[in-house]
């Protein structure tokens, strides 16, 4: 089974407004609130690729309700521990360009965090535990690893999308796969990172670290794939962006997917790509007939 973790989910709150002016009111021209948080997005782009998988983490409050009901109406499975602060709000700011405002997060209480690491109990030998996303603040800092220990102990393999000092924790625990888009790969190194050869350098460096996959996303430029078996690129089609919010997480979920249901890394990676561009090409995530459209479109190189 794959399971996603969301520590800290969210109500994505997309707004449009044709120019914004700051400190001014500005009238939106379209909105909408979509389920969010980086686990939860990779649970519902499994579910489209046809990979069954369970969505936990903390939700909370009326807008712990909204992503509840939502993921019920996509038929994803879900074990959420319910927390008494509400889920956050974050807001996605459409002016031409992208803004975001992501919140911190609620108040996580010690029973609250004990329940989530008693479903972790459940875990088992050949089931993968992709972990997404800032963790809110009252958690701590190691909170991360504490899970991925209980993914260890248990015989489960992990999957880690976060940032910072919780990611360098995770690389030397052995992620299947870790996949920071290039902004994120020179703020981990602390490096000015400019030309695919930088990035090949760097994103080596998590290999050696520990992960066993890595995915560097480069937004329209595509994506990186570096692995003992080589160093692959593979460009992203071209099409009309609508809304990034969600492609590095829709990256994760087709290569995940793709791998567990045919063990081909390069699939895989092919998959990663075409999800997190059909994603970027359409309101909400990407739906399965949008990934098929673009699969062969994606052209994979040895680099
Ligand atoms: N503007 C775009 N055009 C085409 N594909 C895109 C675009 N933005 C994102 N993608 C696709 O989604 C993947 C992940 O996007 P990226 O923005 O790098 O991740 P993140 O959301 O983690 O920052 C890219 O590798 C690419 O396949
Ligand atoms: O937990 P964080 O780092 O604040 O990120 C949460 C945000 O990331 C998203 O999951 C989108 O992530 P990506 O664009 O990186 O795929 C949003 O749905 C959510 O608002």
């Amino acid at each position: 089974m794959i399971y996603t973790v969301t520590l800290n989910p969210s109500v994505d709150y997309i707004v449009e407004v044709e120019e914004f002016t700051l400190g001014g009111l500005n009238r939106m021209k379209r909105d909408m609130k979509l389920p969010g948080g980086k686990g939860i997005n990779v649970s519902r782009v499994l579910k489209q690729l046809g990979v069954e998988n369970t969505a936990t983490g903390f939700l909370g409050g009326f807008t712990g309700e909204y992503i509840e009901q939502w993921l019920r109406q996509e038929m994803i499975a879900s074990d959420f521990v319910h927390i008494a602060d509400d889920t956050r709000i974050n807001i996605k700011l459409k002016a031409g360009e992208e803004t975001e405002i992501n919140g911190a997060g609620p108040e996580i209480s010690q029973p609250e965090t004990a329940s989530l690491l008693h479903k972790l109990d459940a875990l088992k030998q050949g089931d993968v535990v992709i972990l997404s996303g800032s963790t809110p603040p009252s958690l701590g800092g190691d909170f991360y690893s504490r899970l991925i220990a209980v993914c260890k102990q248990k015989g489960a393999e992990f999957v880690i999308d976060t940032t910072g000092q919780a990611l360098k924790d995770a690389l030397p625990m052995g992620p299947l796969l870790v996949k920071p888009n290039h902004h994120e790969l020179a703020e981990l190194f602390g490096a000015q990172i400019s030309t695919r050869a930088e990035i090949i350098t760097y994103g080596r460096k998590l290999l050696d670290a520990g992960a066993r996959h890595v995915l560097v996303s480069m937004a329209g430029e595509g994506a990186l794939f570096i692995s003992e078996q080589g160093v692959y690129h593979a460009g992203a089609p071209a099409g009309q962006v609508k809304n990034s919010v969600g492609a590095g997480d829709s990256m994760i979920a087709g290569f995940v997917g793709t791998l567990s249901l045919t063990g081909d890394v390069l699939e895989a990676f092919r998959a990663g790509v075409a999800s997190g561009s059909a994603t970027a090409f359409s309101d909400d995530l990407a739906d399965r007939q949008k990934i098929e459209q673009l699969r062969p479109l994606v052209v994979i190189s040895q680099l």
